[in-house]
């Protein structure tokens, strides 16, 4: 048994001073103040959130150990606030049979010390030639589809998976990507004010256009349906237009693209896919958070070494490195400086509606019974990202140096500390 006292408790979207008594990895009880003769985490001065949840994370092992390991990728979702996350298939091998995803099961379970859910690819090697058998996968407690780093290059291919994720009953989870759009080299936006420094651009219509072809098929079939790291208003505005006609489908928006645009654009820390878009776009992304046409909020933690990242924009790889900087950045920009959000909004977009349409019971809030993912973070003192704190290997982010007015301070997944300050 375990005792969190004197914290400011975000409770149903209001902060109160409140102790917690957790006990076998369960809130038990919730009260003004509860005495007990056990451990006391003294969380004075501190406000207590749910355990943040991503959908979207790249943690590179099996295969990229060189970029990250299932152990520093979790530590990294620790240290940022996040106790459940969905770990994305472009690994090697990738987790597209029976046999593999029972290795990477038991390698997750070994080394990871948040709760890591494995997604399994929609088609085999995410090579959109032939789809995965969803049943087999379904039996192995894995609901989520996702080929994230290419798009499921074909109508055919799309439907016949959302076929088998509408029989059964899993959700398919799509990076929308129409490389008939991609130039070789493209890495901005494609935008005057980025590609004019050299760089060749990709337009919104690479990410709408085949956004807009799994929407119609979505629509025909019945599926459960979810975009990734949504970066153009012209997806926002086809999403939109399905939640209005009543379609099972939900959308993901990344921490960079609602903090930067295409005009931030620096070096190879500033690419990753799909690349920063317009101040129109960024408006729009926030908007559709804000009325519920974008559902949550992403990481699309993207770790790879210091040497790919070295590379001329062209040649380096797509992606930044996210975890550990997000809530705090988050939390500084839209609810400490802005005003614009409040923390329970902020927090439920990254916990309760990410919980709730991935189907994670208990999860995302702080109530008597449900899961002790708790964390503790300081929102009165100012401090600056840095790179040299980070628990990820990747070191791989434009955010180095920012000044944020928030700390986590202590993690814990169910009812253990597992990251501390
Ligand atoms: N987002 C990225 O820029 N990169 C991701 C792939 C992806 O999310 O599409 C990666 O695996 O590195
Ligand atoms: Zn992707
Ligand atoms: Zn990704």
């Amino acid at each position: 048994m375990r005792l969190i006292k004197n914290g400011q408790v975000l409770i149903d979207n209001q902060v109160e001073k409140k102790d917690i008594l957790i006990d076998e990895g369960k809130i038990i009880q919730i009260d003004d103040s509860i005495v007990k003769d056990c451990e006391v985490i003294d969380a004075a001065g501190l406000t207590v959130i749910p355990g943040l949840v991503d959908v979207h994370v790249h943690f590179r092992e099996p295969g990229h150990t060189e970029k990250e390991t299932i152990h520093t990728g979790s530590l990294a979702a620790a240290h940022g606030g996040f106790t459940s996350v969905f770990a994305m298939p472009n690994v090697i091998p990738f987790p597209d049979d029976v046999d593999t995803i029972k290795d990477y099961q038991q390698l997750i379970e070994k080394e990871s010390v948040v709760h890591t859910y494995p997604y399994a690819c929609i088609t085999l090697e995410e090579a959109s030639k032939e789809v995965v058998d969803m049943k087999a996968i379904k039996d192995l407690g894995i609901r989520w589809f996702s080929d994230d780093g290419v798009g499921v290059a074909t109508s055919e291919i799309m439907k016949e998976a959302m076929e088998k994720a509408k029989e059964n009953d899993c959700m398919i989870v799509a990076h929308t990507e129409d490389m008939s759009y991609r130039r070789p080299g493209a890495c901005v936006h494609d935008s005057e004010v980025v590609t004019s420094k050299g760089w060749l651009g990709i337009p919104s219509a690479c990410e709408s256009a085949q956004l807009i072809r799994d929407l119609e098929i979505t629509k025909e079939v019945g599926n459960a349906y979810h975009a990734c790291h949504i970066s153009a208003k012209e997806s926002v505005e086809a999403l939109k237009e399905a939640k209005t006609s009543g379609l099972n489908v939900s959308a993901e928006v990344t921490v960079h693209h609602l903090l930067l645009e295409d005009k931030d654009v620096v070096g190879p820390n500033w690419k990753m896919n799909p690349p920063l878009r317009s101040h129109e776009d960024r408006m729009s992304l926030i908007e559709g958070l804000e009325n519920g046409t974008l559902d949550c909020i992403a990481n699309d933690h993207a770790p790879h070494t210091y040497e790919e990242k070295k590379r001329s924009m062209d040649k380096a790889p797509f992606g930044i490195v996210s975890l550990e900087s997000a809530f705090a950045l988050l939390y500084t920009e839209f609810v400490h400086r802005q005003k614009r959000w409040t923390l329970a909004q902020l927090v439920n977009w990254m916990s309760a509606a990410p919980a709730k349409r991935f189907g994670l019971e208990n999860v995302g809030q702080i109530k008597e019974g449900y899961n002790a993912d708790l964390v503790l973070v300081d929102l009165e003192h100012e401090s600056l990202i840095d790179i040299d704190t980070f628990e990820s290997m990747g070191k791989n982010t434009p955010f180095n140096g920012w000044s944020v007015n928030a700390q986590i301070k202590e993690t814990i997944v169910d009812g253990k500390t597992v990251w501390k300050g």
